[in-house]
């Protein structure tokens, strides 16, 4: 599937079991993208051993490492608490430690998963996704479209970021490749009332999910936020359900200004849940947890790499083995 990125590099293909051996499967993406954050986070924390308890300098000592490794203050705090109260079989090794830290965040992580679900009636439902350019918001589009074709979903894609005639191809090219029907307005339109097309053809095809695209424009946030706006209240006009899901789109390599853009999109859109791309390659995966400790908003999927298969919804419980590195 190597030749289904229009950007035409292939991020996954370098990617190596735990013992070296070459595997372009899902699970060894997700253990190789995380690699740099659970090498950061263990890098951080090599040399502490505890005996049955941690004292308070190695319990400092983590917390620091956890903050350094992006997982944010709060969680950090909270981890450490945790790791206060074990008390350890033998003198604690760092994998021990480990897999206590890995419990706390699976505790944090498992709230917040929620896989986006078809399930809108009247049928479609509409996801507007949201983000920053750049972001990965065009990839993340094609790539939950496959997801939802791979559950027998039909789905139709809408260019609702009319500002630039680049987003409006790049989209065009993917609904190609997936097969699926987009609806576009020119360069420069009412992105509204690309919207408004695309949701009363959608009905009248009986389609299930229709994705809208959006303009990233964070430097002018009345403009974004009005635009937001009037796609809303075109939306309500044909469906009062519709929007059914607000996706902001994030990148992960950006750490702590993830933070920030989901506190700005809080403001500008009324965002529903989160899907964090680049996961793979950058050891700034700990965001995620910060994220999800700090806005408790749902997370639906996660991205690590840039093939079509390269989202999926997470599995708490995995993920936090794979960022404390014991996976
Ligand atoms: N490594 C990696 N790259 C990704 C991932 N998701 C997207 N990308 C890449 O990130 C770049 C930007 O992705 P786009 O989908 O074009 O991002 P966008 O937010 O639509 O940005 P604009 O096209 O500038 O509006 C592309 O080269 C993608 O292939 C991911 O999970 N991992």
């Amino acid at each position: 599937m190597t030749d289904e990125n229009p950007h035409g590099s292939d991020a996954a293909a370098d990617n190596l079991h735990s013992d070296g051996r070459p595997d372009d499967g899902w699970s060894s993406r997700l253990f190789g993208g995380f690699r740099k954050t659970s090498e950061r986070l263990s890098e951080n924390l090599s040399g502490i051993v505890g005996k049955t308890r941690l004292d308070e300098g190695q319990l400092d000592d983590i917390e620091d490492a956890l903050i350094m490794s992006d997982l944010g203050p709060r969680a950090a705090a909270r981890i450490r608490t945790r790791l206060g109260q074990e008390r350890f079989e033998r003198d604690a090794d760092e994998r021990a430690i480990m897999e206590v830290v890995a419990r706390e965040i699976a505790e944090i992580l498992r709230p917040v998963a929620k896989p986006l679900d078809v399930v809108a009636f009247p049928r479609p439902q509409v996801i507007l996704v949201i983000g920053v350019n750049g972001s990965g918001k065009t990839t993340t589009i094609a790539k939950l479209a496959h997801l939802f074709q791979e559950q027998d979903y039909s789905v139709m894609l809408a260019a609702g970021d009319t500002f630039r005639a680049a987003a409006i191809g790049q989209l065009r090219v993917w609904a190609e490749r997936l097969g699926v029907p987009i609806i576009t307005g020119p360069e420069g339109g009412d992105p509204a009332s690309v919207v408004f097309d695309a949701l009363k053809a959608a009905t009248a095809e009986g389609i299930d999910a229709l994705i809208v695209d959006t303009a990233g424009r964070l430097q002018n946030k009345r403009e974004l936020m009005d635009e937001l706006a009037k796609i809303r209240r075109v939306l309500g006009r044909l469906n009062v359900e519709a929007p059914h899901d607000v996706v902001l789109v994030l990148d992960a390599t950006n750490g702590q200004n993830a933070l920030s853009q989901i506190e700005i999109f809080k403001e500008v859109a009324r965002v529903s849940g989160l899907i964090m791309t680049k996961l793979d390659g950058t050891a700034r995966g700990g965001v995620l947890v910060a994220a999800a400790e700090q806005y408790g908003l749902p997370i639906h999927a996660i991205g690590v790499g840039e093939r079509l298969d390269d989202l999926r919804p997470f599995n708490p419980d995995l993920l936090a083995r794979v960022i404390a590195g014991i996976a």
